[in-house]
């Protein structure tokens, strides 16, 4: 065993059993105080009805405001309080996962919440620098009952014997790393260790990267940091919510419940390629499409796009018009683009101004037919003396009306639609993919033919998510106009709000003339009209109303496995983030995605400069020793001088390696199964692999079936990696793959191999 029970542990004694049990009974009991009051506050708030339009804002809010205070006192009900500091003074102080107070003394703190100030030393105290710590206590509760203790008496003795590790509370560290895995990720809350606790309360403002190998709880860092952000700095935060970004939605499904269960909701988890509010991203690239589409150099090639999609034509174009013909000759079309481009606004509002060029030169043509018409026939009458020429027949409202006119015309129309069409982000993509001519015209230098070749595809095709940023890029250079839709919306809340107030008016009236004995009507629909208002509410919510705006900006972001984004997504989250408030977590050793980075410089540098900060986590609580051993060799592939984080356990078990004739993988899977026990196994194969892998695999809800990308980030109780050299082979970044899949296991790794190429790393293990 790699973790030691240093520092010394007090025995465990019955009494201090009884005496924790009272307590944690007393906090539960004041849980059930608090929910009770929270509930019957907001049952008191729906109950009401009628008022001014402001009251029912005001109820509104207490609404939003009491549920939120329910959902979260629901949510701590598992571990509400997980351990004690006493210190030497004298003082004790309980620390659990949100704050309870003595009412009736005070407002004493009966248990702390962890992210407060004076919790710090749950997580940091040592036996060196014991913080006016002299125990810390692990208490471990099953529901409401305390099971065990878990105490360390810090004092220099035990520093001395202490382990070069720095681990606190290795027992309930130690339980909770040896625990099964469900297939859902949990909170570290309790265990919380002293390099996560100073990333995690780490400053608000700037970029920081927190870089670390498999297994050192980036993910869970991050997530912890995300909630401990939201406390802190809640008034800055709560109106703009917080954006965790993850590679894939296996992915946010594994991390979903860890906020939650920390009693905070008002956090949106996406993938980039979620971020496109109205695009489902379903379709997938190839390997080479998804490298060149991340490319920064895209950006240039989209404004390219963008500007070639205002043209002037060759001869003059003849429009049809009111029965005649007008003529647009490419002198007055050019003179109408340079203006447009001049005031430098986004292609969609900068045709505004083409057009009103155009219209004005169209406008004078057929005004002065107009006169024509209108003198027909009529004989020139000469000047008396003295007289001036009427200066102008047509006054300002014929004008306006032959504009109106103008506009109104299918064929004006067309033409300005040849020239400066309106575009939404998606034709152009769409339209600029499906011809060789408009993105070899877009591209000039910056793409060679094979490249431009990767990226053509049908117009039909699905969207990918490498497409999204490129989207969302155009959407910055189109301008997308979208005040129609928002107006439409606003509509809509306006008359959803008013129907709900014309129902509650039409119950007030009614219960004046209802009986006494019959049931209010108020009585029976409690639940819809909570129903009603939780949705709205929800809509209300910061992460809600981001999901929907692509323009939305958050008040801090957190990108986990920071290395897979492109220089394009890059682009895309900063345009999200402009305070620049952001954690990146990641492991530039498993950067697996064609444009993905392996340097946090290059891709900060044209953001930040220099000025950002790294944390480096080095100790991994998920892969045992034994098997670092194997995946040191896979990592020394990549990089020699890179080194892998140190294993915090030992399980005894050495990985397992052998030919893939020798047995079915069906029977391996299902040795595993039971040499895990109940718990979960993942079978990691090449992408080719897959289908044939699928015939082989049992059919059963603890066994996953993955390709390296979706298995990143995820870990299993036994992992069966398939394939190993053919992984390799398959990428330019085959090694930080294979590396990446020999670390999910947190118990038991077997290797099928299909040839015998990578025999050096069979010899390491
Ligand atoms: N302080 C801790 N207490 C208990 N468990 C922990 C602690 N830190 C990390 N873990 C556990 O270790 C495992 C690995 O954590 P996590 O997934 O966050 O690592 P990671 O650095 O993101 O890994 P990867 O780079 O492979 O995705 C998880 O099961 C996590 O709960």
């Amino acid at each position: 065993m790699l973790l030691s029970l240093s520092p010394e542990r007090e025995p465990e004694n019955t009494t201090d059993l009884a005496g924790e049990q009272d307590y944690v009974s007393m906090l539960y009991r004041k849980l059930d105080d608090e929910r009770e009051t929270a509930q019957l506050g907001l049952t008191g708030t729906l109950n009401q009805t009628g008022g001014t339009p402001q009251a029912r804002t005001e109820r509104d809010v207490s609404a939003t405001m009491y549920s939120e205070r329910l959902a979260q006192l629901t949510s701590v009900e598992q571990g509400l309080c997980f351990g004690r500091l006493d210190f030497h003074d004298g003082q004790t102080t309980y620390v659990g996962r949100l704050g309870l107070f003595d009412a009736d003394n005070d407002y004493e703190p009966l248990l702390l919440d962890w992210r407060a100030p004076a919790a710090r030393p749950f997580y940091l105290a040592t036996a060196a620098s014991p913080e006016g710590v002299r125990r810390r206590r692990h208490i471990r509760t099953l529901s409401r009952k305390v099971v065990e203790l878990d105490d360390e008496i810090l004092d220099l003795s035990s520093a001395e014997s202490g382990d070069n590790l720095g681990l606190a509370g290795e027992a309930a560290l130690l339980a909770a790393l040896e625990r099964r895995r469900t297939g859902e990720m949990s909170d570290i809350v309790a265990t919380i260790q002293a390099e996560q606790d100073r990333i995690i309360r780490d400053g608000l403002g700037g970029v920081l990267v927190v870089q670390g190998g498999p297994g050192t709880g980036k993910t869970a860092v991050a997530l912890h940091r995300a909630a401990y952000l939201l406390y802190t700095y809640r008034e800055q935060l709560s109106g703009r919510g917080v954006l965790v970004v993850g590679p894939n939605s296996t992915f946010l499904r594994y991390i979903g419940q860890v906020l939650p269960s920390l009693g905070e909701t008002d956090v949106l988890l996406s993938t980039v390629g979620q971020l496109f509010p109205g695009v489902l991203a379903t379709g997938v690239d190839t390997r080479e499409a998804a490298e060149i589409k991340g490319r920064a150099v895209l950006a240039d090639v989209l404004a390219e796009a963008v500007r070639d999609r205002q043209q002037v034509p060759e001869g003059v174009l003849e429009v049809p018009f009111d029965g005649g013909v007008l003529s647009l000759d490419p002198a007055t079309c050019e003179r109408a683009r340079a203006k447009a481009r001049g005031t430098l606004r986004p292609h969609n509002l900068a045709r505004r101004v083409f057009v009103e060029e155009v219209f004005a030169d169209l406008g004078e043509q057929a005004a002065r037919r107009f006169e024509v018409d209108l003198f027909e026939g009529v004989p020139d009458i000469p000047l008396q003396e003295g007289e001036k020429p009427d200066a102008e027949v047509l006054d300002a409202r014929d004008h306006a009306e032959i504009h109106a006119e103008l506009a109104a015309s299918e064929t004006v129309q067309a033409a300005l639609d040849s020239l400066w069409p309106k575009l939404t982000p998606q034709r152009l993509l769409r339209e600029l993919f499906a011809s060789p001519e408009r993105l070899a015209a877009a591209s000039g230098q910056a793409l060679t033919e094979s490249e431009r070749a990767h990226l053509l595809r049908p117009a039909q095709s699905r969207w990918t998510p490498a497409d999204v940023p490129l989207l969302d890029e155009l959407a910055e250079l189109l301008g997308v106009d979208d005040i129609e839709q928002r107006a439409a919306r606003e509509r809509r809340e306006r008359e959803e709000r008013a129907y709900a107030e014309g129902v509650l008016h039409i119950l007030e009236q009614d219960e004046e003339i209802i009986d006494e004995e019959v049931l209010r009507v108020a009585d029976v629909l409690d639940a819809e009209l909570f129903a009603e208002r939780q949705q709205r509410r929800s809509e209300l919510t910061a992460a809600e109303r981001a999901r929907r705006d692509r323009r939305w900006t958050f008040g801090h972001v957190i990108v986990d496995e920071a290395q897979e984004l492109s220089p394009m997504d890059w682009r895309l989250l900063m345009r999200r983030c402009p305070s620049r408030s952001m954690t990146l977590v990641g492991d530039i050793a498993q950067t697996g995605a064609p444009a993905g980075s392996s340097s946090w410089q290059d891709v900060l540098g044209p953001y930040v400069a220099d000025r950002w900060r790294l944390r480096e986590l080095t100790v991994n609580y998920r892969t045992p020793a034994e098997i670092m051993g194997l995946a040191a060799a896979a990592l020394a592939r990549v990089d020699p001088a890179l080194r892998v984080p140190t294993s915090v356990r030992e399980t005894g078990v050495s990985p397992w390696q052998q030919r893939i004739s020798t047995e079915p993988i069906l029977s391996l899977v299902d040795r595993e199964m039971s040499a895990v026990d109940g718990g979960t196994v993942a079978v990691i194969g090449p992408a080719s692999r897959l289908a044939e892998l699928r015939e082989a695999v049992p059919d059963d809800d603890r066994v996953s079936l993955l390709t390296v990308g979706e298995a990143k980030g995820l870990e299993f109780d036994g992992v069966v990696v398939v394939a190993p050299e053919e992984i390799v082979a398959s990428s330019p970044r085959g090694w930080n793959d294979l590396y990446v899949a020999l670390t999910r296991a947190t118990r038991r790794l077997g290797i099928v191999y299909t040839r015998a190429e990578l025999a050096p790393l069979v010899g390491t293990g």
